[in-house]
């Protein structure tokens, strides 16, 4: 659905210092048919310089993609009618009647207005939005109004469809709702989607596989769980009493592949492999020293780890950095 070879898009910075900002430094993507795939980075990382090169609204300084069967360069027309796209902002008028949005937005795809009204039917059906058509946009919650939008992307029926990052502003249950939304398109309609996002959960609950960017490179691709992988396995931290904590590491320390040791008063952390498999072990040995376990945690690794293996820096950190700037 997506074949892209070296992607890349610089910009002329605006203002006395000049120079170039380098967004995005040559990116190789491939999207196979029905896949949802998350892409990932922190703010600034270049998701939206590359969404935006895919969706034709931005030319790329250099490379290649075909999206959808078409070339980007050579037929950006035929890119256009195979794909939707759901920007971050969505682009409705606030006094609109949602019903008025879904027609307009179809005739603009130069559906007829009986097929642009059916079709917004049966959307507004799939998305939850049914009762709401006469409704002007601005009365609409967020999460409804960003359920529009994916209907307004998706009138035209595209076998592909970009997110940009869908969930941004919403709260949790908004959040969660729109997930199942988004798993059931996919699900019944084999849609391709490809999204943007900076929220770790989100990439982690909806994506097949993960391509993860910085700094306009991409650093890594992969699913969800094998990303995790690999990150060197679980972290544990067990607690015990501080008098005891100096043997108790001397123990973990012991176990097959335990890295990473250290003591804070009567915490002991560590990681090994598997932390199903080091605990039992773990606590025969302690055991058998006449320590007392008090605690015990054992920490999967997140996305956040995976980022922080292939970059030295937490995307969370990043991302707060971004924020902040
Ligand atoms: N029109 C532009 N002119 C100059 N620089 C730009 C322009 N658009 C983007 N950039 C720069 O390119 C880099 C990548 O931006 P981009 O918006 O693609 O990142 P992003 O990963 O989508 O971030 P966010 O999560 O904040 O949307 C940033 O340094 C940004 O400041």
């Amino acid at each position: 659905m997506i074949t892209a070879r070296g992607l890349e898009r610089r910009f002329r910075r605006k203002g006395r210092t000049g120079g170039e900002v380098h967004a995005v430094r040559g990116v190789d993507l491939d999207v196979a048919a029905g896949e949802l795939v998350g892409f990932l980075g922190p703010n600034g990382a270049g998701k939206t310089t590359t969404l935006r090169m895919l969706t034709t609204l931005l030319k790329p300084t250099a490379g290649t993609a075909t999206v959808g069967g078409c070339d980007l360069l050579s037929d950006p027309l035929g890119v256009r009618r195979r794909i939707g796209y759901v920007a971050q902002g969505g682009g409705t008028a606030p006094e609109r009647k949602v019903a008025d949005e879904l027609v307009l937005q179809g005739q603009l795809y130069r559906m007829s207005r009986a097929d642009a009204v059916a079709r917004g039917v049966e959307l507004a059906g799939q998305l939850d939005l049914a009762g709401l058509e006469q409704r002007p946009v601005k009365t609409l919650s967020g999460g409804q109004r960003r359920r529009l939008d994916i209907a307004l992307g998706l009138i035209h029926s595209p076998g592909l469809v970009f997110l940009d990052e869908p969930s941004t502003g919403l709260d949790p249950q908004s959040r969660a709702n729109l997930w199942d939304h988004i798993r059931r398109l996919r699900a019944g309609q084999g849609i391709t989607v490809f999204l943007t996002t900076h929220y770790l959960d989100e990439a982690d609950a909806l994506s097949d596989r993960l391509i993860v960017i910085d700094g306009g490179r991409i650093v890594a691709e992969g699913t969800p769980d094998a990303l995790k992988a690999r990150v060197n396995g679980d972290r544990v931290e067990v607690g015990v009493d501080p008098g005891q904590a100096t043997d108790a590491a001397g123990i973990a320390e012991r176990l097959p592949g335990a890295r990473e040791l250290s003591v804070e008063g009567g915490q002991v952390r560590f990681r090994v492999p598997r932390g199903d498999v080091a605990l039992p072990e773990l606590l025969r040995a302690l055991d058998a020293d006449g320590i007392a376990m008090r605690s015990v945690q054992v920490h999967r690794p997140t996305l956040d780890d995976v980022f922080l293996t292939l970059t030295g820096r937490s995307l969370r950190k990043a991302e707060e950095a971004g924020h902040a700037a």
